[in-house]
C-alpha cells in the first residue's frame, strides 16, 4: 500500500519522486522532541531535516534537539503553527528544497497545541504537492497523562484522529492494564491506526518512516466535505471511515534499527507535591480567538497576535523567562513545591542554578518534573524557563520565578572595593 491508495498510478509515481515528510504530532509534553532526537541520532545515511513549531514567546527546543552537523534545524518563528500555515512553513520548506546538499528526509514537529490538519494540508493542498510527498502522520500520547478532558482541546482530538500512526509513548509510568484501557480510547477515536507503546519514544524507524500510510485523497475530500458541503453526505466511492492500513513489507528502504541502549534520565515522581490533578474541563475550545480548527486553515489574519506575549491556543497560554542570572537552587525547588500554579500543565527549561557547574535541562508534564543534567560546554550561561497551562496569572506566576533569582555568587563581593 503506498500513499495513494485509491488515486491514479501517475500519483503513485509521482509520490516516489517528492521529498518524504513525516508529521510529528501530539500533546504538549508527548514526547516529540525525544522522538526527534531519536531519529536525528538513528537515521544512519539519511539527511533529515527538521522543522520545529514551538509555542511560547522563546525557543527551547532549539536548545534541546541534538544537532548533526550544522544547519540541519531551520526553526520556525513561534506562535500558532495555524498561523504560519502559509507563510512560514511553506517558505521553511521551499528553504529545504532548495538546499544544494540534498535533503532525504523531512520531520515536521508541530506544537503541542497544534491541530495536524491545517500542517498536512500544506503538504497536499498547495505547490508542495508535486514536491513533497507526505508519508505519515505519527501522534505521540502521553500515556500517564492522557485524560478524556483533554479533548476539550480539538487539536489534542484531530492529533489522534488524523494520527496513523499512534505511539503511546510513557508507557514506563503506567501499568500493562492502563495501557490497555487507554488504547481503546484511542481507537475510539481513530480506528484502524497503528498503535505502538514506546518508551523515550523509542520506536524501531522503519515503523514510522517510509511507511507510505498517509492517504492523501482522505482529506482532500473530508476537508472538502467541510467547507462544501455540511450536510450529511457519504461519497459513493471511498468509505473513509474505515480504511484499512494493512501491513507493510519494510525490507526495502535503509533505516537503521534503533538503540537499545538504556537512558539515564534522572526522573523524579513528584506525586507528592501539591499539585492536585488537572482539570481541563473548565475551558471551552470553541470560544478561542485565534484558530478555526475545523477548517484545517487558519481563517485569521493573525500578524498582530505574534507580537503579543499572551498567544492563546485553546486557553492555553505560556509565560516565558530568560535572564543572564542563575537561579538559586532551594528557593526554585520551594517554588515548584509550593508555589507551582496546578494549571501549568507543561515546563521546560534550561536552568543555571547558582550552586552548580552545571546546565540542568528541566521538564514538567502534568504533575511530573525531571531534572538532567548536562555540561555547558562553551555556551554562555543563562536560564531559560517556559511555562504553558490554562488560565495563567502571567503577572503572579513571573513575579514568584523572578523571586528564585539570586546574583551569581561569583559575581558576589566583587563590587565596591573587592
Ligand atoms: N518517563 C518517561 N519520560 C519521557 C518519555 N518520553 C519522553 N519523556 C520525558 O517527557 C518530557 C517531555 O518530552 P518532550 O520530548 O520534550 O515532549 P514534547 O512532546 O516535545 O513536548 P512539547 O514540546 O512541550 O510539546 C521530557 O522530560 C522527556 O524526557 C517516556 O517514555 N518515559
Amino acid at each position: 500500500m503506498t500513499a495513494a491508495v485509491s488515486a491514479p498510478s501517475k500519483q503513485m509515481d509521482d509520490s516516489k519522486h517528492g521529498l518524504p515528510v513525516t508529521i510529528i504530532t501530539g500533546f504538549l509534553g508527548s514526547g516529540k522532541t525525544t522522538l526527534l532526537n531519536h531519529i536525528l541520532t538513528n537515521q544512519e545515511g539519511v539527511r533529515t531535516a527538521v522543522l520545529v513549531n514551538e509555542f511560547g514567546e522563546i525557543g527551547i527546543d532549539n536548545d534541546l534537539l541534538i544537532t548533526t552537523g550544522d544547519d540541519t534545524m531551520v526553526e520556525l518563528s513561534n506562535g500558532c503553527i495555524c498561523c504560519t500555515i502559509n507563510n512560514d512553513l511553506l517558505e521553511a520548506v521551499y528553504k529545504v528544497l532548495e538546499r544544494k546538499d540534498k535533503i532525504d528526509y523531512l520531520v515536521v514537529e508541530t506544537t503541542g497545541l497544534a491541530d495536524p490538519l491545517p500542517v498536512a494540508l500544506t503538504f497536499l493542498g498547495t505547490e508542495l504537492r508535486d514536491l513533497t510527498r507526505l508519508d505519515s502522520i505519527v501522534t505521540l500520547v502521553d500515556s500517564e497523562n492522557y485524560s478524556v478532558d483533554l479533548f476539550n482541546s480539538q487539536a489534542a482530538h484531530n492529533q489522534i484522529a488524523y494520527g496513523d500512526i499512534i505511539l503511546l509513548n510513557k508507557s514506563d509510568l503506567v501499568d500493562e492494564a492502563d495501557l490497555d484501557l487507554l488504547e481503546v480510547k484511542v481507537r475510539d477515536i481513530k480506528e484502524g491506526a497503528r498503535i505502538l507503546r514506546t518508551t523515550q519514544s523509542q520506536v524501531p524507524l522503519p515503523l514510522i518512516l517510509s511507511v507510505g500510510l498517509f492517504e492523501s485523497d482522505q482529506y482532500f475530500e473530508s476537508t472538502a466535505d467541510k467547507e462544501h458541503d455540511h450536510a450529511e453526505h457519504s461519497h459513493a466511492e471511498h468509505d473513509h471511515a474505515d480504511h484499512g492500513h494493512g501491513e507493510h513489507d519494510h525490507t526495502d528502504h535503509s533505516h537503521a534499527e534503533h538503540d537499545h541502549s538504556e537512558h539515564s534520565h534522572a526522573e523524579h515522581d513528584h506525586t507528592d507535591h501539591s499539585h492536585g490533578e488537572h482539570s481541563h474541563a473548565e475551558h471551552d475550545h470553541h470560544d478561542h480567538a485565534n484558530c478555526d480548527h475545523d477548517h484545517g486553515h487558519c481563517e485569521h489574519d493573525h500578524e498582530h497576535d505574534h507580537s503579543h506575549s499572551h498567544l492563546d491556543v485553546d486557553g492555553f497560554t505560556s509565560v516565558s523567562i530568560v535572564r543572564d542570572q542563575p537561579l538559586a537552587i532551594r528557593k526554585f525547588q520551594y517554588f515548584l513545591d509550593n508555589k507551582l500554579p496546578e494549571n501549568v500543565f507543561r515546563a521546560k527549561g534550561i536552568l543555571w542554578f547558582d550552586e552548580s557547574e552545571k546546565r540542568h535541562v528541566f521538564h514538567l508534564s502534568g504533575k511530573r518534573f525531571s531534572l538532567e543534567d548536562e555540561e555547558w560546554n562553551n555556551r554562555p550561561r543563562k536560564t531559560q524557563l517556559v511555562l504553558i497551562g490554562q488560565n495563567l496569572d502571567h503577572d503572579a506566576l513571573k513575579a514568584e520565578i523572578e523571586n528564585c533569582f539570586c546574583v551569581e555568587s561569583k559575581a558576589r563581593g566583587r563590587g565596591f572595593g573587592s
